[in-house]
């Protein structure tokens, strides 16, 4: 069978028939653009839907009792422009329950301000990737987020998150959306990153954010780390930070004391996006940066920004602290632009296809930071940013070349052993004929990787090490699964067994049968993928390429059920009750700037 990387053939423009200058016409049947943005694994699913007692081959461990939830874009309408992108798509998330040996399915979307908005127009009215410019007049100032990247179980919530905007609230239960979560009114940024991490120790959920100094689209440079307490849910410990530009963090690392904010060198342009193009540019010239804030009492310079060479940010696996102070970060930083769909704004760079993604390296770097390093106030048209005096290099490099890095999250901030990720070999066979280009990427395997002794804690450098047949360098064991020519993983999420120790439990995934257009989900003992999975979950239909999960154990979910319940101790889950500060702000604006019509003076608006 034919290379994997020699088999994506270049794409033929599409005909655009509901298109005008590629933007949708005003009466227009419901057709979505013949892109693969919109085909394959990724043709728009749309429905909501509910089973009970899906098929299983194999068996699930009776004693498994939780959910595994997760969140895949979905444009619910045909988008306004007809080269619109993946990750433009209205969020929906799925239920899978297990119990007794049962599976359960549950699929909603989430009922953003987005989306109640284009429901009641029956058409799309936002327009292009987070560019607010390209939107329908009408809507300017609503929420546009589509809360579809990641799915977080909070204090007996479920909060639906997205980068360029607040979360929304659900009912972990029904799916039914509860509306736009400010944590009771006490938190008024515009955005708030999908990858908040809760700190096992203590309970806190410790959020990040970037473009988040003005209304969430504006291009600004300011940076926000904040912590909400797990008993009592309030927010504290805020502090805001000056990024060198507007670029987006889409993860981070928090140890016991830090946070570490990864800055990709894709940036914002708000010029740019008022012309109507893209939010982000690859800069294939700009250094990758580090941000590195402490937990608590963070004050606008206490960061230190590290530079290394160029490069694109992955997911985390751990993050946590030496004895010597430094802190360690491991994700994945592939060598070149993942996010294809924005091209560098320099026309003379090259323009990288599909085909250069899926052949970009994606090794998982060990970075090792000190943050007490000496820095200096650097001044930039925005302000003062704090650039440590030596650039970085990584201290370790294991070649894993995959991607949606996850542990055992009873390890968040602490020294962990175990990571799994969703892993690219392109030495296996791949179907081309029954499957086309594989959508959202060849993740034909999915990986688990241990940390050998010497890497484990300490974080010392070894690069001597070699593999058997003397080639790459392994920093630890690993343990691959590949699944079949004609199927792709998504992100793996770790269960843990209950009483076990550190990556003791179970491994769950969708996986995408490219060739029937349809999703099973896989349960692997998480120690031993090799010997394949102990059960797979079959759906009747295809779901979507999605983005994150989560598990949350039934008893979680109970308990924190009854203290939601009308007359438990918090009672219900409450929506946001007002406007944003930057809404507020702008509508403000509008009223201000708004010309008197003749006759409507004394009229009561
Ligand atoms: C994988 C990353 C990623 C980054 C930004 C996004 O808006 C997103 O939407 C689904 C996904
Ligand atoms: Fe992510």
């Amino acid at each position: 069978m034919a290379h994997l990387h020699s088999l994506a053939p270049p794409l033929a423009s599409p005909p655009k028939p509901n298109y005008a200058s590629s933007r949708l016409l005003p009466a227009h049947p419901t057709k979505f653009p013949p892109t693969p943005v919109f085909s394959s694994m990724n043709a728009p699913s749309r429905f909501e839907a509910s089973l009970l007692d899906l098929e299983i081959t194999g068996t699930l461990p009776p004693s498994l009792s939780g959910t595994f939830f997760r969140i895949q874009p979905d444009a619910r309408f045909p988008p306004l422009f007809a080269d619109d992108i993946h990750f433009n798509g209205d969020g929906a998330v799925t239920a899978i329950r297990l119990h007794d040996g049962h599976a359960d399915l549950l699929h909603r979307y989430v009922h953003t301000d987005r989306y109640v908005a284009e429901t009641a127009a029956r058409r799309a009215l936002f327009g292009r990737y987070r560019n607010p410019f390209t939107d329908d007049e009408g809507v300017r100032g609503v929420v546009r987020t589509a809360s579809n990247t990641n799915v977080v179980f909070w204090r007996g919530m479920l909060l639906a998150m997205k980068e360029d905007g607040p979360p929304f609230a659900m009912d972990p239960e029904t799916l039914e959306t509860v509306g736009r979560y400010d944590f009771e009114g006490q938190l008024g940024v515009p955005t708030v990153a999908a990858h908040p991490k809760v700190d096992p120790r203590t309970g806190e959920m410790v959020c990040f954010a970037y473009e988040c100094g003005g209304d969430g689209a504006d291009g600004s440079k300011e940076v926000a780390v904040w912590t909400v307490e797990g008993e009592g849910g309030r927010v504290v410990e805020m502090g805001w930070y000056a990024a060198p530009f507007a670029g987006m963090i889409h993860d981070a690392g928090v140890s016991e004391n830090w946070v570490v904010l990864p800055l990709t060198p894709l940036k914002v342009d708000v010029e740019r996006m008022r012309r109507g193009g893209n939010k982000f540019a690859w800069d294939p010239e700009e250094d990758q940066w580090y941000g590195v804030v402490p937990r608590r009492g963070g004050k606008r310079e206490d960061i230190v920004w590290f530079r290394a060479d160029n490069g694109f940010h992955g997911h985390v696996a751990g993050c946590y602290e030496l004895p010597t102070g430094e802190v360690v970060l491991d994700l994945t930083v592939a060598d070149g632009n993942v996010f294809f769909f924005f091209p560098p704004d320099n026309k003379d760079m090259p323009s990288d296809g599909m085909e250069k993604r899926n052949k970009l390296n994606s090794p998982t770097m060990r970075w090792i930071f000190d943050p007490k390093a000496k820095k200096t106030a650097t001044e930039y048209p925005h302000g003062t940013v704090y650039v440590a005096d030596e650039r970085v290099t990584p201290a370790v490099q294991w070649r894993t070349n995959g991607e949606f890095s996850r542990i055992d999250d009873r390890y968040v901030t602490k020294p962990y052993r175990h990571f799994w990720q969703a892993v690219v070999d392109p030495t296996k066979p791949y179907d081309f004929a029954k499957c086309g280009p594989p959508a959202g990427g060849l993740f034909n395997c999915l990986g688990h990787y241990t940390w050998s002794d010497e890497h484990f804690h300490d974080g010392s450098n070894s690069s001597s090490e070699v593999n058997q047949d003397g080639e790459k360098p392994k920093f630890g064991s690993e343990d691959v699964f590949f699944f079949s020519s004609t199927t792709t993983f998504q992100e793996p999420t770790f269960i843990p067994k209950e009483g076990g120790g550190e990556g003791e439990g179970y491994l769950i995934a969708l996986l995408n049968h490219l060739d029937q257009l349809r999703n099973d989900i896989v349960v692997f003992d998480a120690q031993n993928l090799s010997q394949g999975p102990l059960a797979i979950i079959h759906l009747p239909f295809k779901l979507k390429l999605g983005l994150h999960g989560n598990w949350v154990d039934n008893r979680e979910i109970e308990a924190w059920k009854n203290r939601r319940a009308e007359g438990g101790d918090l009672g219900p889950v409450q929506a946001a009750k007002e406007m944003l500060p930057w809404q507020k702000a702008f509508i403000a604006k509008r009223e201000s700037e708004k010309v008197p019509k003749q006759g409507d003076e004394g009229q009561v608006v």
